[in-house]
């Protein structure tokens, strides 16, 4: 069946009526990114007529007030031009509430007999709580015979604090569902730039023939946030930039971009050749430690010109915390494709600005015949920006113009911007794509055990060296592009970040 969205374009056939609960429904996630997502899937057509949304929360709220607190979000998180009155208030026609303590086997019933007035439909069920409720949640879904083989399960990051805890995390869940029902959000995957990077890699030969050692001589990976922990001290203390970030979010895009052309794009083909690449990961060995990974922690500093706290200084910080806020790293896929490659990582939060961007850098040209003094520019560069500005510009060299300038090679993109070159669609954002691929159970998009196992592995390994040697983070002033030992980690190899911001 075709469907108009809200610019009266065609959309895809719409899928079949799927059901969505929500856990935690009122907790940030759902409220920011969830139900802002679903707006914005009914206000394209890719939702069913008669597809509805069960909220569960523990606050004693009448429906009602449930619709009412759904419209106050969704009016404070969504731009106002693409808040249509007629669909939300269809969007708001699809609620459902119930009161639930998700620790207690009572009240679960009230799931089975809401199922139990819906004509048989798949079930998405979203787990939008903290990982220690998820085996609770699985165990009296069970338990309570709310479940069918329809039903699929959506957990959120992180999955664990170490190898062994996200075994465990994990096993509650497998107990109930299949690995094939089970969807691990990496958000990351959901965005459209990251998308772009599986047809940009196996639907161009151009880049299809040149990606390996033989062509590419270093890979940087930027993520880059703006803000610190914004309230999230508790959480945040305990994980680190490492568990935060790198474990999930920086670990997937280093995937894409090094793993080896699926045989297909189903999801386990995709997802055999992530691991095969986490496997290659190199571990870091002591000398290495010191020599290629940075750890920093944010001082007082200067954001977006204010004045911002420290990480020490930050409500509820304990004074003494060594945790990590930036991670720069060299690492290595030890493999043919990759080997003598290294792949420069670093993330960090209270940097100038938010930027995640990933940069190929090309070999230079065997035989160089140019201005001696321009060698340092002579090289190509795939530029693929995640966030702001999603975009892949490659950097090209040509002749500058002007009768004065002789052979002068001038750097220059080819570029591609999304917004631009998309501009009649608006680009989804990255929950919208994984709740539609989740309700369509298509499962490409999402973590499979054994990825989410292996980066641990990695991790785990990296941060029991840390330990060992017991060194306080870097310190780096807030607003800046983190401890200068980042930036000698890179220089020392000849080389520096990109910096063309
Ligand atoms: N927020 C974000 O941007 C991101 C979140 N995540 C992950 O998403 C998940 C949810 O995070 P977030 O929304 O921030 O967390 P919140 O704490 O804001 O939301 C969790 C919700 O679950 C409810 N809840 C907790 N325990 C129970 C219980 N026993 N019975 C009923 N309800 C309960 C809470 O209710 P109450 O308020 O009453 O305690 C709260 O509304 C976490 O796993 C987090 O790691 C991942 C990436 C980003
Ligand atoms: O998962 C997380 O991601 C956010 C950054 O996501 P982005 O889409 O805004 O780049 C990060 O702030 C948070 O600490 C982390 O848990």
């Amino acid at each position: 069946m075709s469907h108009r969205n809200a610019s009266g374009a065609k959309t895809q056939e719409i899928q079949e009526t799927v059901d969505l609960a929500l856990f935690g429904a009122l907790g940030d996630l759902s409220q920011r990114k969830l139900l802002p997502a679903l707006y914005h899937l009914d206000r394209e057509g890719l939702l069913a007529d008669d597809t509805r949304l069960l909220g569960l929360a523990r606050q004693n709220l009448e429906l009602d007030a449930f619709k009412e607190q759904v419209r106050t979000t969704l009016t404070r998180y969504t731009k106002p031009v693409e808040l249509d009155d007629t669909v939300l208030e269809r969007f708001l026609a699809r609620l459902d509430y119930v009161r639930l303590d998700f620790t207690q086997t009572e009240g679960y019933n009230a799931i089975r007999q809401w199922r139990e007035t819906r004509r048989p439909s798949p079930l998405v069920i979203y787990l939008a709580v903290g990982a220690s409720l998820y085996g609770d949640i699985c165990r009296h879904l069970q338990r309570s015979d709310s479940l069918d083989e329809s039903c699929r399960v959506v957990v959120e990051k992180p999955i664990g604090h170490d190898l062994e805890s996200s075994a465990d995390i994990n096993d509650a869940i497998g107990d109930v569902f299949p690995e094939s029902r089970i969807y691990r959000i990496d958000h990351y995957l959901g965005k459209e730039t990251v998308q772009n990077l599986i047809a940009l890699r196996f639907a161009n030969p151009l880049f299809g023939t040149q990606w390996n050692q033989n062509h590419i001589s270093h890979v940087e990976i930027t993520v880059a946030e703006k803000v610190g922990i914004e309230g999230r001290w508790g959480y945040f203390d305990q994980a680190g930039q490492l568990r935060d970030m790198v474990q999930n979010h920086l670990l997937q895009l280093l995937c894409l971009i090094a793993m080896e052309p699926p045989s297909n794009l189903d999801a386990d083909a995709i997802r055999d050749e992530k691991v095969k690449v986490l496997k290659a990961l190199k571990p870091f060995t002591g000398e290495a430690l010191g020599r290629d990974v940075v750890r920093g922690q944010y001082t007082v500093g200067n954001s977006g010109g204010k004045n911002v706290p420290g990480y020490l200084e930050e409500e509820g910080a304990n004074t003494e915390s060594r945790t990590e806020t930036f991670v720069a790293m060299k690492t290595e896929v030890a493999n043919w494709r990759w080997a003598g490659v290294p792949f420069y990582l670093r993330t960090g939060k209270r940097m100038p600005e938010k930027l995640s961007q990933i940069v190929i850098h090309f070999r230079q040209q065997p035989h160089y015949i140019f201005d001696p003094d321009q060698r340092g520019l002579a090289t190509n560069k795939l530029i693929i920006r995640l966030q702001p500005e999603e975009g892949i510009a490659l950097q090209v060299l040509t002749k500058d113009s002007g009768l004065d300038k002789g052979m002068r090679l001038r750097p220059g993109p080819l570029h591609l911007d999304f917004n631009d070159a998309f501009s009649k669609s608006r680009i989804p954002d990255a929950y919208e794509r994984l709740l539609l691929e989740a309700m369509k159970g298509q499962q490409y998009l999402f973590v499979r055990r054994d990825e989410v196992e292996h980066a641990w592995r990695w991790c785990d390994h990296l941060i029991a060296e840390w330990e060992a040697r017991e060194e306080p983070p870097r310190r780096y002033p807030a607003g800046s592009w983190g401890p200068v030992a980042s930036i000698a980690m890179i220089t020392q190899d000849g080389r520096s970040w990109y910096e063309d911001y």
